[in-house]
């Protein structure tokens, strides 16, 4: 921690009563430097969060507060909005212009473009002053950024799995920036607590479907990266599948290779890249990693094979999408910004079986 920084930051999580923010109150009882002082939900105030969740009993006393700014300034540093595309991109100017830091776990903020973000959202843009000043906090690529800034943007699930798995290669222009297909599965918690015919049991039980197909708000956030790290203009076809797990994103990735690189090369590049980096895990040749050995934790695991009868390069990227891609990832982030040491508060085994 540096000498400036108070020693234990106070939090509020707006949006506590779901995926995100259920995830952001375990994971923090394990952060040395973090209070939960305020847990807010718009539609429940006043009682107890564990009536609502009894695997809290015991681990947080809080009774859940209203949504309203002035108050979590009173109590709070710092503002974790674990709240639907739509509803952050309203509410984080008032937290911002009452004085309080904000990691927006939301789609709200991280499209640069007004337009492109209204087109794949389908909701109005956020202010764009206050678009400009997110910081995109995808740690291992833009972790210098972060560094001493007010509000940052936390990365998407989908994306967080995706670029870690690309960006390496892309950088070292191993693979050809207009042939990336990225295939994507995601388990259903991706999706939120809220119910809906999509993911209710008998749908998605011994079920495995595609959606929003060339359509999913994801491709321009990844494509906006990919360009920005790439310097080069890029496109990608991704397909988004529902597969019956809770937990876990599988984001595999196929990319015509520009030389003769093989497996072996690949993986000594994705390792010096991401030396030093705790929580991305560059398999051996051949190891693939599967959902399971993420789960729980905040860990990104990568293996490759290459195909030198078709020319391309078949990456495997895993997370844990509420972890790494939601609420493990905002602490990396809340870390980063503070000057702590990125891993605090996070060094989680993955459960297993
Ligand atoms: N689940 C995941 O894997 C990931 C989710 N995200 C993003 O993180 C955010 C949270 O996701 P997740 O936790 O899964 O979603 P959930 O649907 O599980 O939870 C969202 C919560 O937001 C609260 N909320 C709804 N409307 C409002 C409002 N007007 N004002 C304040 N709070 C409101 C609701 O609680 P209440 O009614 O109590 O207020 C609800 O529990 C979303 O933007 C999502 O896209 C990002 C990456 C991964
Ligand atoms: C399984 C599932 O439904 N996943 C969600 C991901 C939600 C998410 O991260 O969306 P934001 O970009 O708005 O934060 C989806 O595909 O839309």
């Amino acid at each position: 921690m540096t000498g400036q920084q108070p020693n234990t930051v106070k939090v509020a999580i707006v949006g506590s009563t779901g995926y995100g923010g259920v995830e952001l109150i375990r994971l923090l009882q394990h952060h040395p430097h973090v209070e939960i002082t305020s847990v807010i939900s718009s539609s429940s105030s006043g009682v107890p969060i564990s009536d609502g969740f009894p695997h809290l009993t015991n681990v947080i006393h809080r009774n859940l507060d209203g949504v309203d700014p002035s108050e979590m300034a009173k109590a709070a540093d710092l503002v974790f909005t674990a709240t639907p595309s739509g509803v952050s991109s309203k509410l984080v100017p008032q937290l911002l212009e009452a004085g309080l830091k904000v990691i927006d776990l939301s789609g709200d903020f991280r499209i640069k473009d007004g337009q492109v973000y209204e087109e794949w959202y389908k909701h109005d843009a956020p202010d764009p002053d206050v678009l400009a000043s997110a910081v995109y906090g995808l740690c291992e690529i833009y972790g210098e950024q972060v560094k001493d800034v007010d509000f940052i943007s936390n990365p998407g699930c989908y994306p967080t799995a995706t670029l870690l798995g690309l960006i390496p290669a892309l950088k070292a222009g191993w693979i050809d920036p207009s042939g990336i297909i990225i295939d994507a599965k995601s388990g259903v918690s991706g999706a939120g607590r809220g119910t809906s015919l999509m993911t209710h049991y008998a749908e998605i039980n011994e079920n495995f479907k595609a959606y929003k197909v060339n359509k999913h708000q994801h491709v321009p956030e990844i494509e906006q990266v990919l360009t920005d790290v790439s310097g080069k203009e890029v496109t990608v076809t991704l397909t988004t599948h529902l597969v019956p797990m809770t937990r876990g994103i599988m984001s595999t990735m196929y990319a015509p290779v520009l030389d003769a690189y093989t497996e072996e090369d690949f993986v000594k590049l994705y390792r010096e890249y991401y030396e030093g980096r705790k929580f991305v895990r560059v398999r051996d040749k051949g190891i693939w990693p599967a959902t399971k050995e993420v789960s729980g934790s905040n860990f990104c695991d990568i293996g490759f094979a290459v195909d030198s009868r078709t020319g391309r390069v078949t990456i495997v990227s895993v997370i844990d999408n509420v972890v790494k891609g939601a609420a493990g990832q905002a602490i990396q982030n809340l870390n980063l910004m503070m000057g702590w040491e990125e891993s605090l508060g996070l060094a989680f085994t993955p459960v297993y079986p």
